[in-house]
């Protein structure tokens, strides 16, 4: 199904959108095209009925980027709202007004803040139809009655992905970056509900697009358990720094809010989600190769990341040596891991921690991150984490000289206290010490995170890279 678009809207939007990655690059819009409709509900368990004169689409824009020879392309999903009429509730979600090939003269706006075209959403994940008009799959897993009667909230602060909250019992996470294949999110999250594990949110359902002309599957949504009591791992840990520098004098452990228990339980909830993914998804064994391959991956990440970040030169021998140190293992097992885990995506719940967003490195090819790793690079990101909390706090807090000296050292005790408590629980979780092989990988994923941080906060956050860089000068 082809239609007129009105380009230069859709493309005013996508570039304005929290979500586009692409921002600050030449590019654009080189197509647009309609993939399905959502369809109306049959009346069966649904009260409410959409507006009549509402069409729900999904478009997939392929944006095009200008690069030295080869052209570039992603493309994002796009869920629209047709409306005959304007809706001055959604106002703020207008795309455009233009002439649709399909419904005449419409008020188009992203659906997503739409409740009703939300409702419509909600409604095939209850009772999946047939593909409609398109090629749309809606899949559940048994196991929770969806409340078809819970209205939708749009998340405020996502960024690579969309998310509604559907009351208190659900939150749809709409992938806008999509690629075929399997999306890790997708599968993982299916695997460890299926496995009964709980570490994370269960899933419910997720969206297929099957490309009848290439019979190529794009994963386009997932549905999952909202965890209604949940406070974000990263919120938590700043709290818990705050205590810590309203205190003048004490150690941490003496101060209310002390992290490390809540660290303690992060590292057996980790070593408890790597084994249920040991069980599920294939482990493999890396040779001697294989290791030289990764010490090489590490420090041609190295190598690109001087270009962006000319500072870790003087980091660069030593950097190196850690990376080589790889090359004297024999063999090392790898596993699916979470592959971009930070306190960022943990959740505290009251009844324990939940790891959430499990599609791995956003700058990675979305086939790479199903591929197997080391779990210490999961235990690495935790430990960045825990040095990035004091640091952001430290670094916005008032008062220099032997004050700042002060809390700097504070800074570095908080650190210190909760990877230790994180590490030991991880590792007794798992039945086995840090070993020196495992302290040898440990160390080469930390190092290669803290050069990937470097060059993410030069891009996105200039005046929070002085805290990789400063992590790389203390271990001179
Ligand atoms: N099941 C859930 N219940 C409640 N909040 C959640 C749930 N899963 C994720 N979140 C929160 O939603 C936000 C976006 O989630 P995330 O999976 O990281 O999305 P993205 O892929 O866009 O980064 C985060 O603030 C996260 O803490
Ligand atoms: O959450 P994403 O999957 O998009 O991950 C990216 O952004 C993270 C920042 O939000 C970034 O994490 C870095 O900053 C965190 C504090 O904001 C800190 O807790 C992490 O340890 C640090 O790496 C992550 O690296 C990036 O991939």
């Amino acid at each position: 199904m082809s239609t007129e678009h009105h380009t230069s809207e859709i493309t005013g939007w996508i570039s304005q959108a929290r979500w586009f990655a692409g921002k600050g690059r030449d590019w654009e819009l080189t197509s647009l095209r309609r993939v399905g409709e959502l369809p109306r509900p049959t009346g069966e368990g649904q009260t409410a009925q959409p507006p009549p004169e509402l069409h729900v689409v999904i478009d997939l824009a392929e944006v095009t980027y200008a690069t030295d020879g080869e052209d570039e392309t992603d493309l994002y999903q796009l869920p629209l709202a047709f409306y005959a009429e304007p809706q001055e509730r959604i106002s703020h979600a207008l795309i455009g007004e233009w002439d649709d090939e399909d419904f005449g003269h419409a008020f188009v706006y992203d659906a997503l803040h739409d409740r009703e075209s939300m409702a419509l959403w909600l409604a095939a994940f209850a009772a999946p139809p047939s593909p409609v008009r398109g090629q749309l799959e809606f899949h559940r897993l048994p196991g929770h009655d969806l409340d078809v009667e819970a209205h939708s909230t749009l998340f405020s602060g996502e960024q690579s992905n969309s998310s509604v909250a559907f009351g208190e019992d659900s939150l749809m996470k709409v992938f806008r970056k999509v690629t075929p294949g399997v999306n890790p999110d997708v599968a993982i999250h299916r695997v460890l509900t299926e496995a009964g594990s709980t570490h994370v949110a269960s899933l419910y359902g997720w969206l297929d697009l099957v490309d009848e002309d290439t019979g190529t599957t794009f994963q386009l949504a997932m549905l999952q358990q909202f965890l209604r009591t949940a406070s974000d791992g990263w919120d938590l840990a700043l709290a818990s720094v705050r205590n810590l520098f309203a205190e003048a004098d004490l150690h941490a452990e003496e101060v209310g809010g002390d992290f490390a228990a809540e660290a303690a339980r992060l590292g057996v909830a980790l070593a408890e989600v790597h084994a249920d993914l040991a069980a599920h998804f294939p482990v493999e064994q890396r040779d001697a190769a294989d290791l030289g391959h990764l010490a090489g991956a590490m420090e041609g990440r190295l190598d690109a990341a001087l270009d962006v970040v000319p500072a870790l030169a003087e980091h660069r021998t030593r950097l190196r040596a850690t990376y080589d140190q790889l090359r004297g293992l024999d063999q090392v097992e790898v596993q699916q891991v979470h592959g971009d885990l930070h306190l960022g995506q943990t959740l505290r719940t009251v009844r324990g921690w939940k790891i959430v967003d499990f599609e791995g490195e956003p700058a990675k090819p979305l086939a790479d991150r199903l591929q197997p790793d080391s779990v210490w690079r999961d235990v690495a990101g935790m430990i960045r984490s825990f040095d990035y909390a004091p640091r952001v706090v430290a670094m916005t807090a008032s008062g220099d000289g032997p004050e700042a000296d002060q809390r700097n050292y504070r800074a570095s005790e908080w650190a210190a206290r909760n990877r230790a408590a994180f590490l030991e629980a991880y590792t007794t979780q798992r039945g086995e010490e840090l070993g020196s092989s495992a302290r040898t990988l440990l160390d080469a994923y930390l190092a290669d995170k803290v050069v990937y941080e470097a060059v993410y906060e030069a891009r996105n956050r200039p005046g929070w890279l002085s805290i990789p860089l400063a992590a790389l000068g203390e271990t001179t």
